[in-house]
């Protein structure tokens, strides 16, 4: 264990997020069930460590709850075992949905009743969070608290006020993306991963998005950031980097 090692690892089927080199997610953003379980086959076939099924997309797309779920038990089977965080992405944060109110919860209640997800993704801010919260670890899935700023960089404090809410709401994961204006808001969004990983026992996943921020992407698990997200086709946010040029880089980044 190095001392950037978190002291509370999560564990999904047999995947580490905490410990040693950051875990390669990868999104998956269809807008129909069947472009879902296509868009995945190339994703399995790069063995990432997780997938993220991109929710919010599928429901853009005109989805109703059971085609949702029917939705997600089909990817589950399309994904030959690798984990998957399921995330509903609100407009309010860069996704694709206003979702402000109880569909949120609604949605997730169903995907957690369905055994479909490994790991669920909730924003800090959403109304409803403390309940999706309970409802999943009430199903015994860890929770990704995240929150998303795509206009700009708050301030160190901030960056940090709001990881140690999420530790506070109960989260197991500790996630937040901002938006760089400058390369020193790039030094802030690191800066305040280091000081909060060495504060906290819960892993955290930590980036600056878009062109100024891909070097956060590449090298965040320096400063103790767990996980990155990369591409098979399709993005999900700016500045993701194409899945084995992304792997190739850490490998030269965590070479012991
Ligand atoms: O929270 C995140 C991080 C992300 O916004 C990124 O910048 O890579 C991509 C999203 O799909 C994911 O839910």
């Amino acid at each position: 264990m190095t001392d950037l090692d978190a002291r509370r690892p999560v564990t999904v089927r047999g995947v580490t997020l905490g410990t040693g080199t950051p875990a390669v997610i990868v999104p998956l953003t269809a807008r129909t069930p069947a472009e879902l379980v296509a868009q995945a086959a190339p994703v399995v076939a790069a063995r990432p460590d997780l997938v993220e099924w991109r929710v919010d997309h599928l429901l853009a797309g005109g989805s109703d709850l059971a085609a949702v779920v029917e939705a997600g038990r089909a990817l589950v089977a399309a994904l030959d075992g690798l984990p998957l965080l399921a995330t509903i992405r609100t407009g309010a944060e860069g996704g694709e949905l206003p979702m402000p109110g109880e569909e949120y919860l609604v949605v997730y209640r169903a995907l957690l009743e369905a055994g479909i997800a490994d790991l669920v993704d909730v924003e800090l801010r959403h109304a409803t969070a403390a309940r999706v919260i309970a409802a999943a670890h009430d199903a015994g899935v860890p929770v990704v608290a995240s929150n998303h700023d795509f206009d700009g960089t708050p301030d160190r404090e901030e960056i940090e006020r709001r990881l140690l809410a999420m530790a506070e709401q109960g989260a197991d994961v500790l996630k937040i993306a901002v938006m760089p204006r400058s390369p020193e808001d790039v030094l802030t969004l690191l800066s305040a991963t280091l000081a909060v990983r060495r504060r906290v026992d819960q892993p955290l996943i930590t980036m600056a998005m878009a062109g100024t921020g891909v070097v956060s992407r590449l090298a965040g698990g320096v400063f103790g950031s767990a996980a990155t997200f990369g591409t098979v086709g399709a993005a999900s946010a700016p500045g993701q980097v194409e899945v084995d040029a992304l792997r190739r880089t850490l490998a030269l980044v965590h070479q012991d």
